[in-house]
């Protein structure tokens, strides 16, 4: 969506605000317009990853420098060359069937208050060591974990495993990200190895029709409770948006081939808001269908997610307490979940501030 015109700061009486749904809180931000914009992004950076695997520090050195660049400027990026196969994407069109039972049904989320809810439907793979394909390391606590594993529809035959297919190989890229963010904030690159020994990740499938209700949403505004989140934009249609620092919506469209990569709010914590955890929506309403995957990089429950040191100057002190991760997501979890009790009594007690 283009920057909404821009009026004479006289004519602008009355300041619009965007509503967010954040790690921090239902937040506002204030819709900036003529002299009051501020410099600020009107696209999303590409960044390329093809050196990944390089033998030389230099190499990775160098995507660390676009990344940091991206993620403190932005808080999104396109990964271009991040070498996850054509083929497993493809196959996982496979979502496209309304058989799947145990998934999240239209509307079954709000998190614009203003809405009816979330016009999309939504299949989550979390964390389960139980299942044998997510590999659970030699010796790991499995009562840190969710006895209740996940659940696998009968039909489409090969669901589970494209599902876990496309779960480890985004897993891989996900870990060597973190340590791509290890360099970016100054660190050295296995500084994050500890987070992802044991991982908290989740898969989620979605299908977004198109919305004919002018007041629709696909999924409100809000930033993401993750590390990272990676979003595979499987249908072409242009959808997602990203706020920017004067409160426009600008878009992320489709771009063959990449994945579209986005700081959520546990590195904004970590990096004592160097990096930013950009609020987003998706909005459809091209006239098609729409799917895609977000993958949520959360690392392992009991992580307590502390500021890194090289994120704290005398000029900017440590911001954050130190949090537990799978505190901190089950209560985001929660206040999504309007029609659940403690969602409702989560919400409650949240004032609106400023972001
Ligand atoms: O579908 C997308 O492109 C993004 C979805 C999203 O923002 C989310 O599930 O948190
Ligand atoms: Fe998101």
């Amino acid at each position: 969506m283009a920057p909404s015109a821009i009026l004479p700061e006289e004519v602008d009486a009355e300041v619009e605000y965007v509503i967010v749904h954040g790690g921090k809180g239902t937040l506002k931000r204030p819709i900036l317009k003529g002299k009051a914009m501020k410099p600020t992004f009107e696209e999303i950076p590409q960044v390329d990853f093809a050196n990944l695997d390089s033998g030389n520090i230099e190499d990775r050195q160098a995507i660390a420098t676009n990344v940091r660049q991206a993620f403190s400027n932005v808080g999104f990026m396109y990964a271009v060359n991040h070498g996850i196969s054509e083929e497993l994407q493809a196959d996982c069109h496979i979502n496209n069937s309304d058989t799947i039972k145990g998934y999240e049904a239209l509307l079954e989320t709000k998190l614009d208050q203003k809405t009816r809810g979330d016009l999309k439907e939504a299949f989550s793979v979390g964390p389960s060591p139980y299942d044998p394909e997510q590999k659970p390391p030699p010796g790991l606590d499995l009562s840190k974990y969710p006895k209740k594993a996940n659940q696998w529809p009968e039909q489409p035959k090969d669901f589970r495993k494209v599902m876990y297919e496309y779960r480890s190989a985004l897993l891989e890229f996900g870990i060597k990200l973190m340590r791509v963010i290890a360099l970016a904030l100054g660190q050295e690159e296995t500084y994050f190895d500890n987070l992802t020994g044991v991982d908290f990740a989740e898969t989620r499938a979605l299908h977004y029709p198109s919305q004919d209700v002018p007041e629709d949403v696909g999924i409100g505004a809000h930033a993401d409770y993750s590390w990272f989140t990676l979003v595979n934009q499987l249908s072409a249609t242009p959808a997602l948006e990203v706020l920017n620092q004067n409160g426009h919506w600008v878009s992320a469209p489709p771009i063959p081939n990449t994945l579209v990569v986005n700081v959520g709010d546990f590195l904004e914590r970590a990096s004592n808001d160097y990096f930013v955890s950009t609020v987003h929506r998706v909005v459809n309403k091209t006239g098609e269908e729409r799917y895609s995957i977000p993958f949520f990089f959360m690392g392992s429950p009991d992580f307590m997610i502390q500021t890194v040191p090289s994120c704290i100057t005398p000029e900017r002190p440590a911001r954050y307490e130190p949090i537990n991760t799978a505190e901190w997501i089950r209560e985001r979890l929660l206040r999504a979940r309007y029609k659940h009790p403690a969602g409702i009594a989560a919400r409650e007690k949240e004032s609106m501030g400023e972001l």
